[in-house]
Order: C-alpha cells, then sequence, then structure tokens
C-alpha cells in the first residue's frame, strides 16, 4: 500500500461576495515536502492557507491529513486539534511572555515535560541561551527563529507559513530561511508556504503551485516552472520579459530576428515569442552591420541604447529598435554600460524563446 500524502486539499472552493477567491485548488504534500503557493497579492493563497488551518471555511471541497479527513462541508475537525503548526507574518510572539513561555505556549504536558520540549527546541534554533529573555531583548532574526521553536514545538505534522520572512532584512532572510528550512525537512514536516516572491519559492520549494485569480494554473519543480512557462504571465512573474510580436504562415512567424517556429498554430494566428533580458546578445556595430546570423540565434536585429544602468553583479541595458521603435531590455554580466544614443546589434537565443499564441 503506498503512504498518503501528509497533506491533501481536493478541490477546495470560497467564495466572498459572489466571486470565487478560491476556486477548485487541489495540492497534495508529501513527508518532508516543501510546496510554495507562488501568486501575485489578493489571488486566493491566504484563503487556502487558513481552510486548511481550519479558521476559514471551504464552500466545497475537502481536507485531508496522513490519509484521514480532517474537513469537508459537513464533518470538521477543530483546528487545535489538527496538528497543524502556524507561521505567519503577523503571528508574532507575545511580548508579555518569556522566550520559554512563548515556545511553551502550545504544549499540553507537565511543567516538567514542557521545559524539556523547549529547551531541545531552542537548542535546536541555536537559542538556548536566551530561554528567560523577553522577546523585545532579541533580533528580528531571533525572534523568528523563537517563532520557529514555538510552531515546531507540539510537532506538528503540517507546517503552514504565510508570508513569514517578509519582515527581515536580506541578508538575514537568506540565513533565517536556509536555517528554518534545514529544521523542517530534519523533522519530516509537510510545508506549505505562500509567498508572493518567486525568488523565496525558488529558494524554498520542492514544488511550485502558480496561482492566479483562485487558481492553480500551474504546478512543478521551480526548474520546470522557470524554463517551461505555460503562458507570458508566468515568464513574467519570474523576471523581466521583452515580447515580439508575430504572425503566422506555414507554422513559421517572421520576425526583425529571423523566423520562429510555431508549430500547430494556424496561418494568420498571432504568437508572441517572450524572452528573458538575460538571454540576449549584444554585439557591435561594424559600419552599420551586425554579427551574422547563426543556427541558434537567428538574425541580429539592431537598436539605439536609450538607458544602461550597473545593477551590481549585471548591467541592464535598454534599447529603441530601429525596424519599429519597440523597447527591448538585455542584461549583461559584469559592467557593460554603453552611452545613449549608441547602436548595437541585438541577437536572442532562440533555445530559451518561448511561442505562446495571442488568445485575446
Ligand atoms: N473575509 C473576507 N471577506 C471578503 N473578501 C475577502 C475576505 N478574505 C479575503 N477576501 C478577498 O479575497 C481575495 C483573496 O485574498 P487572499 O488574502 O487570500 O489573497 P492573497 O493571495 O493571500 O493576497 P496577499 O498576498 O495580498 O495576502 C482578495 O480579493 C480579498 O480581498
Amino acid at each position: 500500500m503506498t503512504t498518503p500524502p501528509r497533506l491533501e486539499i481536493r478541490n477546495l472552493t470560497r467564495h466572498f461576495d459572489g466571486r470565487a477567491v478560491v476556486d477548485d485548488v487541489s495540492l497534495s504534500i508529501q513527508p518532508g515536502q516543501v510546496t510554495c503557493l507562488l501568486g501575485p497579492s489578493g489571488c486566493g493563497k491566504s484563503t487556502t492557507l487558513r481552510m486548511i488551518a481550519g479558521v476559514e471555511m471551504q464552500d466545497s471541497g475537502q481536507i485531508w491529513v496522513d490519509g484521514t479527513l480532517v474537513c469537508d462541508t459537513v464533518f470538521r475537525v477543530p483546528a487545535e486539534r489538527r496538528r497543524i503548526g502556524l507561521m505567519f507574518q503577523d503571528f508574532a510572539l507575545f511580548p508579555h511572555l518569556t522566550v520559554a513561555d512563548n515556545v511553551a505556549f502550545g504544549l499540553t504536558g507537565s511543567a516538567a515535560e514542557n521545559r524539556a520540549r523547549v529547551e531541545t527546541m531552542l537548542d535546536r534554533v541555536n537559542l538556548r541561551r536566551f530561554i528567560d529573555a523577553w522577546p523585545h531583548e532579541l533580533s528580528g532574526g531571533e525572534q523568528q527563529r523563537v517563532a520557529l521553536a514555538r510552531a515546531l514545538a507540539p510537532d506538528p505534522r503540517i507546517m503552514l507559513m504565510d508570508e513569514p520572512f517578509s519582515g527581515l532584512d536580506n541578508r538575514l532572510r537568506d540565513e533565517i530561511r536556509d536555517t528554518t528550512l534545514a529544521i523542517l525537512k530534519e523533522t519530516g514536516t509537510a510545508v506549505l508556504l505562500v509567498t508572493h516572491e518567486p525568488e523565496e519559492a525558488m529558494r524554498m520549494a520542492d514544488d511550485i503551485a502558480l496561482m492566479r485569480q483562485g487558481r492553480i494554473v500551474q504546478q512543478g519543480a521551480p526548474y520546470n516552472i522557470y524554463n517551461a512557462p505555460r503562458d507570458k504571465e508566468a515568464v513574467a512573474f519570474f523576471s523581466d520579459i521583452n515580447v515580439i510580436h508575430g504572425t503566422v504562415r506555414n507554422a513559421l512567424t517572421d520576425t526583425p530576428f529571423g523566423q520562429f517556429l510555431a508549430p500547430g498554430q494556424p496561418d494568420g494566428a498571432r504568437v508572441e515569442i517572450v524572452i528573458r533580458p538575460q538571454h540576449l546578445k549584444i554585439d557591435f556595430d561594424r559600419n552599420g552591420q551586425g554579427p551574422l546570423p547563426t543556427p541558434q540565434d537567428g538574425t541580429p536585429a539592431r537598436g539605439i541604447v536609450t538607458r544602461a544602468r550597473f545593477m551590481g553583479s549585471e548591467s541592464l541595458v535598454e534599447f529603441r529598435m530601429d525596424h519599429d521603435g519597440s523597447m527591448i531590455k538585455a542584461t549583461v554580466p559584469n559592467v557593460f554600460l554603453p552611452k545613449p544614443g549608441k547602436p548595437l546589434w541585438l541577437t536572442i537565443r532562440r533555445d530559451r524563446c518561448f511561442v505562446f499564441p495571442v488568445t485575446h
């Protein structure tokens, strides 16, 4: 017999004011697996999490934990008996309780048992020395680690995290994310993490569920979501994009950058060729000529630099294209800051292009 997923939600739907805010969402998570619900603000991520936590009721659909039904529209295990840990952005430590009392908050054992558990958990997050301190005596990152210890102390089977790291500054955030992830993996907890930041999802997740207007529109490993996005919006969620427009003839689209395959598209269909700025190549102008066309990179097209900015590890150069006046952005590693007005040639890496039909 195969082991059931630690968490499984089936066809979860929730309406507010007649609008489906969560619309037929299904997913499952194995022990020790981190799944990220990734999507723009208002797409229904938090509402999904709140239903799983048991603080919001679904209109339809089911929630299962370890193969046991926890909630449908008639049956409901109360939130406190679901063995689900919560780490929410606004779920800070209780300021009037010591670190020890904060971590012991959800524990039901004897005083001695609870104290032992608190010590174990604080050891785990490397903060035992603060056991009798008050939250305000700790840094933001330390408070976050205490919150993790508190959430893990009752030994939850599932951890729900809603933008838990968004209050921390960048460097601290990377460190806390990595520590948190290591501890969650070690304890075999299934994690559902909500975020609107693609970098966070890529860094944390085994599996990303891309959410838009209440629905999961694509789900898969970060590598697959990034490299095989289902539509233009999915590409744009992870990076800046350039869009080149074309019309199909004989399953090919002619563009100033050469021809692109558009398999399955009928003659006359409009398509968008989407390319990330890091997948353009820049070449110098030699008396009005650019590099020769190649099978990998197609035909070069000329543009005039309108702006160049140094971004730290790369430079971002913006062009106005000669052929139609459209704007194209390219990123180049290191320092490359051509002056505005300079003509340069661009080619696009054909293996990194996505061709999508225009549906509206
Ligand atoms: N109790 C409620 N009553 C009415 N509308 C609600 C309620 N809770 C959420 N909504 C609406 O449902 C939609 C989804 O909200 P939700 O908080 O789930 O989105 P989200 O993806 O988590 O966004 P954010 O990242 O901004 O928190 C929003 O339009 C929100 O206004």
